[in-house]
C-alpha cells in the first residue's frame, strides 16, 4: 500500500516554474536523504509533480516528513527531503539534558504539587474555553497528508489501511510516531495555531526546553539579533537572548522603535494569548543556554562567531550583526557562559506553508517627528471598515482581539501581523514577534487600545473571558503567574516582575471599561460569535 504525501504549494512557492524535468535535473543532486533503515517502511519512490512531491513507501506509514531548508539554515543545500522512520525523538531525551536542566525540572515538580485549588485549571475547565469547535474540514488543516488521492488505483488496499488505522487520523494525531515539533505542525489549522489540550503541547515545550543544541545560526529578517537554533529530529527554533535584567523598565524617553526586545516578552506572551484563548502564538520557552558549548563552539556561521569575546570581568559574550544594538556596546553575555533566552517554536517553512504579512492598520509611524493617520482623524475606522479585507468577515475584530492582547501586555510594536496563505481571508492571525512587550509596568499606553475605541466592536467571546479573567476566582494576573511557573526558567526567575503581572489587573479593568463606554453610546457593539450555540455563557457559574 502506498502514501502520500503532497504539498501542494510546493512548486509554486519555490518559484520552480522551470518544466517538470528540468527541476528534476536541478534538484535532484540536491537531496539528501536521511532514512534509518532499521524502521520498518521503507521509502521505494519519490514523485516530483505538477502539484508537488509525494512519496510512496511501504507499510506501515509511522512517519516521513518533507522540509525545505530555509535560506539562513544549516542545510547543506537549497532542498533536503527529510524522512522520520518513526519514534526517533526518544523518550530519555531527558537524558541529553544538563544537570542544570534537570534541577529545574524538580523544580516545576514541586511547583505542580501545588495543585488543588488551581485557577489556572479552573479557567480552562470554564465553558468558555471549551467551546464547541467547527468541524474541520480537510482544506482547514495547513498541511495533511493525502491518503485518500490515487482512490482508484489503490483498491483493495485502501481498505486495508483502513482497516489496520492508517487513515488521516492515524498520520495527524498518532502522538507516538512524530517528533512534537511534527505534530505541532500538522495540528495547524484555519481557525487556530494548537489546540490547547493538545497533549502535544507539553512535549514540545519540554522538546524545545531540554533538547540538545545541533545548530545555532543568525536568523536573517528583522532588525535584532535572534538565532536560529537545530535540535535532532529537525525541530528548529528562533532565539532570542536576554539583554536587560527582569526589572528594568525601558527608559521613558525612548521611542518604542529603539526598545530592546526581551526574551521574556516573548515567553510572557505565548502563556497570555494562550490564556486569552486566542491561540495564536507559537509555543515559546525559556531555557538556560550555554553559550559556550551550545553556540560558539558549535555555529557554522561566521559572521557570529568572529563577534564573540570575553568581557572584563570574564563573562563569555557576543553580539552578532544586524542592523540595532549589535555592537560592542550591547553585549549579550553568559554568567560566565550561561545565558537566558527564549526559543519559539518554528513555524512550517514558507515553502510548505507561505504566509502573507498584512501591515497594521493601526501601525505607528516609526518617526520622532510624524502622526500616523489614526492618532489625527477620530472616524478613521470609518475608513478602515470599507477597505479590504477588513470590509469583510472577520478581519476585524481579529484585529481588536490583537489589539488587546498588546494593550495588555503594553507591545506598541505591532506593525505587522501574518496569516497562512493557504486559508485566504477567513483565518486567524499569527501574533508572531512580541518581544517588546512587557517593557513597562507602571504605565499603560492607552494608545494601543485605539482600534477598539475608534471601532467600538469586539467578539462576545473575547469580551466574556476578559470578563471572567476579572473575577477574583479566575484572576488575569493569578492565572498568569500560576502559567509561566510552568515555564522551566521560572526555576532562574520568575519570568515577569509583580508589578509587571499586576499591571495585567489594571490594564483588563480598562479594556472593560473601554468596551463599557462602547455601549453608552452605540448599539452594535458586541458581535456575537457565540450565537447558536445552546449554552448560555453568561449565566455559568462564575
Ligand atoms: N516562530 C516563528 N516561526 C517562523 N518564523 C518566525 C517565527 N517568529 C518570527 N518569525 C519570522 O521572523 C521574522 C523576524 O522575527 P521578529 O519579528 O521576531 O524579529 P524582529 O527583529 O523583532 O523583527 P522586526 O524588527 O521586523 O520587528 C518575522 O517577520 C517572522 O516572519
Ligand atoms: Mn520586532
Amino acid at each position: 500500500s502506498k502514501d502520500y504525501l503532497d504539498f501542494k504549494y510546493l512548486s509554486l512557492s519555490l518559484s520552480l516554474s522551470l518544466s517538470l524535468s528540468l527541476s528534476l535535473s536541478l534538484l535532484l543532486p540536491l537531496l539528501f536523504l536521511q532514512h534509518d533503515t532499521t524502521e520498518p517502511g521503507s521509502i521505494h519512490s519519490l514523485h516530483l509533480s505538477g502539484s508537488g512531491v509525494s512519496v510512496s513507501r511501504s507499510p506501515p506509514p509511522s512517519g516521513i516528513f518533507l522540509s525545505l531548508c530555509p535560506p539562513d539554515s544549516l542545510c547543506p543545500s537549497h532542498l533536503l527531503l527529510f524522512f522520520h522512520s518513526t519514534n526517533r525523538y526518544s523518550k530519555d531525551s531527558i537524558s541529553d539534558a544538563t544537570e542544570r536542566e534537570k534541577k529545574l525540572i524538580g523544580a516545576r515538580k514541586g511547583i505542580q504539587k501545588v495543585k488543588g485549588h488551581s485557577k489556572l485549571e479552573a479557567l480552562f475547565k470554564h465553558p468558555l474555553y471549551n467551546l464547541p469547535r467547527p468541524e474541520l474540514q480537510d482544506d482547514d488543516w495547513l498541511l495533511r497528508v493525502k491518503t485518500n488521492e490515487h482512490k482508484s488505483d489503490r483498491g483493495s488496499e485502501e481498505e486495508e489501511m483502513k482497516e489496520e488505522g492508517y487513515d488521516k487520523v492515524t498520520w495527524t494525531s498518532d502522538v507516538e510516531t512524530h517528533p512534537p515539533w511534527l505534530r505541532f505542525h500538522l495540528g495547524i489549522s484555519r481557525w487556530e495555531l494548537y489546540n490547547r489540550k493538545d497533549p502535544n503541547l507539553a512535549q514540545l515545550t519540554h522538546y524545545l526546553a531540554t533538547q540538545r543544541v545541533l545548530g545555532a545560526v543568525q536568523k536573517t529578517g528583522g532588525t535584532q539579533l535572534k538565532l536560529l537554533i537545530s535540535f535532532p529530529n529537525y525541530g528548529k527554533a528562533l532565539l532570542k537572548p536576554m539583554k536587560q535584567s527582569r526589572d528594568a523598565e525601558t527608559d521613558a524617553n525612548l521611542f518604542y522603535f529603539s526598545d530592546f526586545e526581551r526574551h521574556n516578552a516573548e515567553i510572557a506572551a505565548f502563556h497570555l494569548d494562550r490564556l486569552l484563548g486566542f491561540n495564536r502564538i507559537p509555543p515559546v520557552v525559556g531555557r538556560l543556554i550555554n553559550v559556550t558549548s551550545e553556540i560558539r563552539e558549535i555555529t557554522t556561521d561566521h559572521r557570529l562567531s568572529r563577534t564573540f569575546f570575553t568581557s572584563p570581568v570574564g563573562n563569555v559574550c557576543f553580539y552578532g550583526q544586524c542592523e540595532y544594538y549589535c555592537s560592542t556596546e550591547h553585549p549579550v553575555c553568559g554568567q560566565p557562559h550561561a545565558l537566558e533566552v527564549s526559543l519559539a517554536t518554528m513555524l512550517p517553512d514558507l515553502a510548505i506553508a507561505p504566509r502573507r504579512s498584512w501591515r497594521s492598520p493601526w501601525r505607528r509611524s516609526y518617526s520622532r517627528s510624524k502622526l500616523a493617520q489614526w492618532e489625527k482623524d477620530p472616524a478613521y475606522c470609518d475608513t478602515v471598515k470599507q477597505t479590504p479585507p477588513y470590509n469583510h468577515g472577520n478581519r476585524l475584530l481579529d484585529v481588536i482581539d490583537m489589539a488587546v492582547l498588546d494593550f495588555l501586555m503594553s507591545n506598541m510594536d505591532r506593525h505587522h501581523y501574518e496569516t497562512f496563505e493557504k486559508f485566504g481571508n477567513e483565518t486567524f492571525l499569527l501574533h508572531l514577534d512580541n518581544g517588546r512587550a512587557f517593557g513597562r509596568h507602571s504605565r499603560d499606553e492607552p494608545s494601543i487600545l485605539t482600534p477598539l475605541k475608534q471601532c467600538c466592536r469586539i467578539y462576545r467571546s473575547t469580551l466574556l473571558r476578559l470578563r471572567l479573567l476579572s473575577l477574583p476566582d479566575f484572576r488575569l494576573s493569578d492565572v498568569m503567574r500560576e502559567s509561566l511557573v510552568q515555564d522551566l526558567l521560572a526555576g532562574v526567575a520568575p519570568l515577569l516582575s509583580e508589578p509587571h503581572i499586576s499591571a495585567l489587573d489594571r490594564r483588563l479593568e480598562t479594556v472593560l471599561q473601554v468596551v463599557q463606554d462602547c455601549q453608552e453610546h452605540h448599539t452594535d457593539v458586541i458581535y456575537d460569535d457565540l450565537e447558536g450555540y445552546d449554552q448560555d455563557y453568561d449565566q455559568q457559574p462564575i
